[in-house]
């Protein structure tokens, strides 16, 4: 790294960046400067446009007329607020590239002689008033180069051309706010520098961008054309989750404004990851998507009161739904009652019968969305008739002043009939809301009594039960563009197969690693391609096989787990190493005495120590012998910055901590099946410096060597 003050180069980058930073800052102030001022001018606008509009229906020209001022009015209040936007904008990214401007440069030669050009690249991308282009976007075509880590003749595409150019130099910065730490080129660009020293620094609460450092393998990841699925294998640590995240990123500036962050879905594997990853985002200026887990995705989808439950479903299962479905008939005990507070809204004989008109089509989709259009108009016509009675109008003057006000936003007080059934209409939507939601929600249907006549089968698992819906109602999101599934090792053939059906038009980026399937009866790799294959077509397929979490030492002895032709192929970046410690205890009480000492040395360090259990009944076992000194993390809990943490191997997925200890790997707890193996393999590549393996008794003949 070069770092003097003596170095000409650096005084000179130094110059350089001080001169970004103001204008930066310039801009910064510039753009909050122009947003108050639309903010003024539109308040002004709107007021003297108010005043001046002069609202006349009398004829049909005053009508049009009054029409087309307000058109032109909300025309110019557009304006206003485009304008906004593209300040805030500018912004957002001047707030990101005020902590780092940009962390590398590159000098390119388009033509044999002419001047080389010298591109700043950063998280964001910003032009001065000039539009001159002060720092590139990491996500822009051009940037591809300083990714692709090759010097001499290179290219990149843009607008579908390919640009060849000469790489003269790659320059990257360690840089925190206006000042220069120290700058690296690389020559022949083997090694990356920017990535071990980003390495070194060690971990921390929350997951980091990895922007300036991604490697050449994870770039493929990250800009690879939009397929229908991507399958992405990587080994432990390396960096699959991080490369999702720069992946959305991209995805967010490639489409940027017509992708709404709503529009993309991240499966993650329990809460307290969802919670781990999700600073990573903002911090590079975009919003986060629906950060979802299983069981939160699935949760709206099912009946209330029926949990998530069972998630292991074959493929096959599915398949014949759709295939019993092809010569499926409704009959009248398909159908049930919407009931809400107590009134029968809908009944099952009249669902029956607007089936019966629909009768010349299939059930499926089509018929079931005809069905519902006209039980939903039915439903609408019987509130309104419900809404006109006596009744209901003693209901609505029986209700206390706090409610009439909360409903109506005065006291009830009709002054005329139309005025009181419009109130009454908005009391009994109210108090019939739940059926509303019912009918839309396609209730009607009985979906366990359907899969009794069409499968023979009583108690569907939750994952059946939502395929058979769907086949049924059509029932899905088709606004989804993008559907992410980290760690996919980890769900069942079913459990896919519903997702690739409910977001019928996203694109799936799916990310795991085979060997840290930790439960009995998930997809195997070639499984989840084959559910994909069937239900999109085609699925493409990248690896990464360097490991960037842990030392050396600590991915040998990962490694080590793997199957061994896989095993060599795994690489990991050169870090000082201390080598794992393996401790056999030999009884309850030397291990106990053991596990506390780990415990106490770990908690006396600065950083964050995982005890991570097989199962969460162990948890308390492990926390009763470590007493104060270590705290059992939850679901709801979100991971702190140091100390001693114990938990089960379910919710450490994901995550990385200073130092793991594994309280017992006796055979007991890790006998030699692939499944154990898996697991250890999971729950040791957990560590970034520091293992500790204790046994109680006897070592498992997993890591016998
Ligand atoms: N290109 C990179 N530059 C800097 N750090 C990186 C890079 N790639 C990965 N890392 C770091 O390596 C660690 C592992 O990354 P990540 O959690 O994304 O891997 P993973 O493949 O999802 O892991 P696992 O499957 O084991 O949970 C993180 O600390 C991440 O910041």
């Amino acid at each position: 790294m070069s770092s003097a003050a003596s170095d000409p180069e650096f005084t000179t980058e130094q110059a350089h960046l001080t001169e970004t930073y103001g204008k930066l800052e310039k801009i910064g102030r510039d753009a909050v400067a122009a947003m108050e001022a639309v903010a003024a001018q539109a308040a002004e606008d709107k007021k003297s446009m108010a005043e001046e509009l002069a609202v006349n229906f009398a004829t049909w020209d005053d009508i049009l007329e009054t029409h087309a001022d307000i058109v032109a009015m909300n025309n110019i209040i557009e304006a206003h607020d485009m304008a906004n936007s593209v300040q805030a904008e500018r912004l957002r990214a001047v707030e990101v590239l005020l902590r780092e401007p940009y962390f590398a440069k590159i000098a390119l030669r388009f033509k044999e002689g002419a001047p080389a050009k010298e591109l700043y690249i950063g998280s964001a991308g910003i032009s001065d008033e000039n539009y001159r282009r002060l720092v590139v976007d990491w996500r822009s075509p051009v940037a591809e180069v300083y990714y692709n880590q090759a010097m001499g003749p290179t290219s990149y595409v843009a607008d579908g051309r390919v640009i060849h150019a000469d790489l003269l130099l790659r320059r990257q910065f360690e840089i925190d706010r206006d000042q220069l730490l120290g700058y690296f080129d690389s020559d022949v660009a083997i090694e990356d520098k920017l990535l071990l020293a980003s390495l070194s620094r060690g971990r921390s609460a929350h997951m980091q961008a990895i922007t300036a450092t991604i490697q050449k393998e994870q770039n493929t990841v990250v800009r690879h054309a939009d397929v229908p699925v991507l399958q992405v294998a990587g080994v432990a640590g390396s960096g699959k989750t991080s490369v999702l995240m720069q992946r959305i990123a991209y995805l967010f500036y490639q489409h940027r404004g017509t992708l709404d962050p709503a529009q993309v879905f991240l499966i993650s594997p329990n809460p307290v990851f969802g919670r781990y990853i999700d600073r990573v985002l903002p911090d590079l200026g975009e919003r986060n998507p629906e950060i979802l887990t299983w069981a939160e995705f699935l949760a709206p989808l099912l009946p209330a009161g029926r949990g998530a439950g069972e998630g292991n479903v074959s493929y096959e299962r599915l398949r014949a739904i759709d295939a019993a479905l092809a010569h499926f008939a409704f009959e009248r005990s398909d159908f049930r009652d919407i009931t809400a507070a107590g009134t029968r809204l809908v009944g099952g004989d009249a669902v029956a019968k607007v089936a019966a008109k629909f009768d010349h089509l299939p059930a499926g989709p089509h018929r079931v969305t005809l069905m519902n259009e006209e039980l939903e108009a039915r439903l609408q016509s019987r509130l309104a008739s419900i809404a006109a009675a006596e009744d209901t109008h003693d209901e609505i003057s029986e209700l206390s002043i706090e409610e009439q006000l909360r409903l109506f936003g005065e006291t009830f007080d009709p002054q005329s009939e139309e005025e009181a059934r419009a109130l009454a209409l908005t009391y009994v939507r109210e108090k019939y809301a739940s059926g509303i939601q019912q009918v839309r929600a396609m209730d009607w249907l009985d979906i366990d009594e359907i899969a009794r006549r069409l499968l023979g089968c009583d108690g569907l698992t939750s994952v059946e039960w939502v395929y058979l819906k769907m086949a049924l109602t059509g029932m899905g999101d088709p606004d989804a563009k993008y559907v992410m599934i980290d760690e996919v090792q980890d769900y069942s053939e079913g459990q896919l197969a519903v997702m690739a059906r409910y977001f019928r038009r996203a694109n799936f980026l799916l990310l795991g690693d085979p060997n840290q399937a930790i439960a009995e009866g998930t997809a195997g790799w070639g499984e989840i391609r084959a559910v994909f294959e069937a239900e999109r077509g085609s699925v493409d397929e990248c690896r990464l096989m360097t490991s960037y979490r842990s030392t050396p030492a600590i991915t040998d002895l990962f490694a080590s787990l793997l199957p061994p032709d896989e095993a060599v192929e795994v690489s990991s970046v050169q870090r000082e190493a201390v080598p794992p410690e393996i401790v056999v205890a030999s009884d309850g009480e030397a291990w106990a005495a053991e596990l506390r000492r780990v415990a106490d040395e770990a908690a006396s360090a600065d950083t964050l120590t995982a005890v991570i259990v097989p199962y969460k009944s162990e948890a308390r076992r492990v926390a009763k012998v470590l007493g104060e000194a270590a705290v059992v993390l939850g679901e709801r809990d979100s991971l702190p910055d140091g100390g001693v943490v114990v938990l089960p191997l379910k919710l450490a997925k994901g995550l990385e901590f200073d130092r793991v200890i594994v309280p017992d790997a006796s055979p007991q707890v890790f006998p030699a099946s692939d499944l154990a193996r898996r697991r250890l393999y999971t729950t040791i590549s957990r560590a970034t410096r520091h293992v500790t393996i204790l046994a109680n008794g006897e070592l498992t003949e997993l890591l016998k060597l």
